[in-house]
């Protein structure tokens, strides 16, 4: 069996979807987030907040190694995947992101229709007979609440689609190989105020299976969608590190630490 594949329904609720234990983040030799730990919890929504610069967007992409495809990096530490290293050198990195997808802060919506944009992802891992594929491709745009508004259209170009529209498209296209993790970076920083609405939603349905982390600088965002929030920020050297993580109310209502009120506040950042 491979790494990525055991994950479990065996596995106990209040097990981490993933486990990350002293995690430092190098970009070439410059180090960019140090001496991260923290559990993502299963079926949970756990945000990402924090100053710019502190590495929230280094950190998402460290939990399925998407950095890897645009630069060299360098990882100290471990972050566990239902118990399996994803940094072990046995881990096959398609299977990877396949199990822990990712939506980007633009909409990247390929250019090609709605229908082959769900349907990538799952012709890349095999060849599913056209009535299967047309299930799955459905399947998973619902579960994107896009169904409706693209169901007479699925020939038609991404490209054509409103914004909004586009990134549920793009969330459809990671929901269509079945993750177990979703990763959300700044997913409505492009939308308008009512496209950020459907995506909030969509993020309360996709919480009752999926695990969710999203990055975002909205903390209102964070307090209405995340169950749990961690709070970076950076150290006197600039490198980011993990000041606080708790439930979302207690990191809102009453934090430990001095810096995460000040930044929840609005005092700085
Ligand atoms: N591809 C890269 N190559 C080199 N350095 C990078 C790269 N991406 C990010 N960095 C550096 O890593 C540090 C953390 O950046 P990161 O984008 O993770 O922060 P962030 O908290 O997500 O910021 P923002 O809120 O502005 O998006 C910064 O110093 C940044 O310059």
């Amino acid at each position: 069996m491979h790494p990525v594949d055991t994950a479990s329904s065996s596995i106990a609720i209040d097990n981490p979807a993933l486990s990350v234990k002293n995690l430092s983040f190098y970009y070439g030799s410059q180090k960019a987030v140090e001496g991260i730990s923290m559990d993502i919890h299963q079926e949970q929504v756990t945000a990402i907040i924090g100053p710019s610069g502190c590495g929230k967007s280094t950190f998402l992409k460290a939990l399925n190694r998407i950095s890897e495809l645009e630069t060299k990096v360098r990882v100290d530490g471990t972050i566990e995947f239902f118990g399996q290293n994803i940094y072990s050198p046995r881990v096959n990195l398609n299977r990877l992101r396949r199990k822990i997808g990712m939506v980007f802060q633009k909409p990247n919506p390929f250019p090609m229709s709605i229908y082959d944009n769900v349907a990538y992802g799952v012709r890349v891992f095999g060849r599913p007979p056209r009535a299967s594929l047309d299930e799955v491709v459905e399947a998973a745009l619902r579960g994107a609440a896009l169904w409706d508004e693209v169901k007479d259209n699925l020939g038609k170009s991404a490209l054509g689609l409103s914004g909004g529209q586009q990134q549920r498209l793009c969330i459809a296209r990671a929901l269509a190989v079945k993750p177990k993790v979703l990763l959300m970076d700044e997913p409505c920083s492009a939308l308008d105020p009512i496209a950020t609405m459907k995506i909030e939603e969509l993020i309360d349905t996709l919480r009752q299976e999926l695990t969710i982390v999203i990055v975002t600088h909205n903390m209102q965002q964070a307090s209405r969608v995340s169950n749990y929030t961690a709070f970076f920020s950076t150290d006197e050297s600039r490198i980011g590190q993990l000041v606080e993580f708790g439930p979302t109310s207690q990191i809102f209502m009453q934090p430990a630490e001095l810096r995460t009120r000040d930044y929840v506040e609005g005092r700085f950042g």
